[in-house]
């Protein structure tokens, strides 16, 4: 089986930087896989994709989409979803869909079932007639992505797919890109920094930092390793609550009170949440259940880019 990406040991140097943007990534990515690639800013995210697409050469190494170059490849097998991707204001969404489909060579006729169908889907119907400058935000963030769909690619890369668009938007385009996955074997390579949608849309995900790969694995892999977030207390008692804090506190970690729940977070929460147990019987302080919490990928992300930067 042919990889649908393969990069091997590849750097991007943009002319005039002084330090490369992608840093010797290697990976593979098998047909039909999503993935999140996930890094702070500047981490090169955004170059590797137009690497991919062929919008941008490398350096050095070399990438292979469905074994071909880039350039080869991306005319009809890739598609993208550009951070913000340009459309003639003043023309309607149907004719900045044929001309779309011109553009990939596509006849009218055949792509306008589809674009019909598409906009149904994005929840753009009725929109045909509409000058593009007068669609919201989210709207034309959705127009974006049909437009990406006209023809259905093998690769979908999809930049920031949900910026500007609010929780209902994302919901929905996630929705329809995974329906056409359960029809089509789609490759989905994104960048985003919601992460509840990478962990709910992807199964794997890769982390860049400063152009380099740091890690590679299921979004559970990741959140295993961020540990314990934090400790829910469920205290029968409010009266235990000051002795509570005062140990949390004695120990090194904070503790918050909400009704008869206290969360404890705090460095090496598991080791250290013992001692404040034994404590807390010893001064007869009821504690009527403990629960340790895993952390969201979302913390674990930050606690992993955080080590990094201060190992630096
Ligand atoms: N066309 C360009 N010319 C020169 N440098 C660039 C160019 N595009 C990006 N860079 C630089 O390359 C590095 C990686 O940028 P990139 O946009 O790939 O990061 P990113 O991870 O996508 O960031 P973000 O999350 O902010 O979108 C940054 O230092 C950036 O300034």
């Amino acid at each position: 089986m042919t990889a649908a990406v393969v990069a091997t040991d590849v750097v991007k140097v943009y002319p005039g930087a002084t330090a490369p943007a992608v840093d010797g990534l290697t990976f593979s990515v098998p047909p039909g896989q999503a993935v999140g690639l996930l890094g702070p800013n500047g981490a090169g995210k955004t170059t590797l994709l137009k690497l991919v697409c062929g919008a941008s050469p490398v350096s050095s190494g070399r990438i292979l989409v469905h074994g071909r170059s880039p350039d080869a490849a991306a005319r009809r097998d890739v598609a993208v979803v550009h951070q913000s991707g340009p459309f003639d204001l003043m023309l309607t969404v149907r004719d900045n869909l044929r001309t779309a489909a011109a553009f990939r060579g596509l006849p009218w006729r055949r792509a306008r079932t589809r674009a019909e169908e598409l906009l149904g889907a994005f929840e753009l119907a009725g929109s045909e007639d509409r000058p593009v400058h007068t669609l919201s935000a989210g709207q034309r963030r959705r127009l974006q992505v049909v437009r990406a769909l006209l023809r259905v690619p093998r690769i979908l890369l999809l930049d920031e797919p949900s910026a500007g668009l609010d929780m209902e938007g994302r919901r929905r385009v996630w929705v329809s890109l995974n329906q056409l996955r359960r029809q089509h074997e789609l490759t989905i390579i994104l960048t985003s920094h919601y992460l509840d949608e990478v962990e709910r849309n992807t199964e794997r995900v890769l982390v860049v930092s400063h152009g380099r790969l740091i890690r590679d694995g299921t979004p559970a892999d990741l959140r295993n390793e961020g540990g314990e977030a934090r400790a829910v207390l469920r205290s029968g008692s409010v009266d235990g609550w000051p002795a509570i804090a005062t140990g949390a506190l004695r120990l090194g970690l904070a503790a918050a009170r909400s009704g008869d729940e206290i969360v404890l977070t705090g460095p090496e929460l598991r080791q250290r949440l013992p001692r404040l147990l034994a404590e807390l019987a010893e001064q007869r302080v009821p504690v009527d259940s403990v629960e340790l919490a895993t952390a969201s990928l979302e913390e674990a992300f930050a606690a992993l880019t955080r080590s990094e930067v201060t190992s630096r």
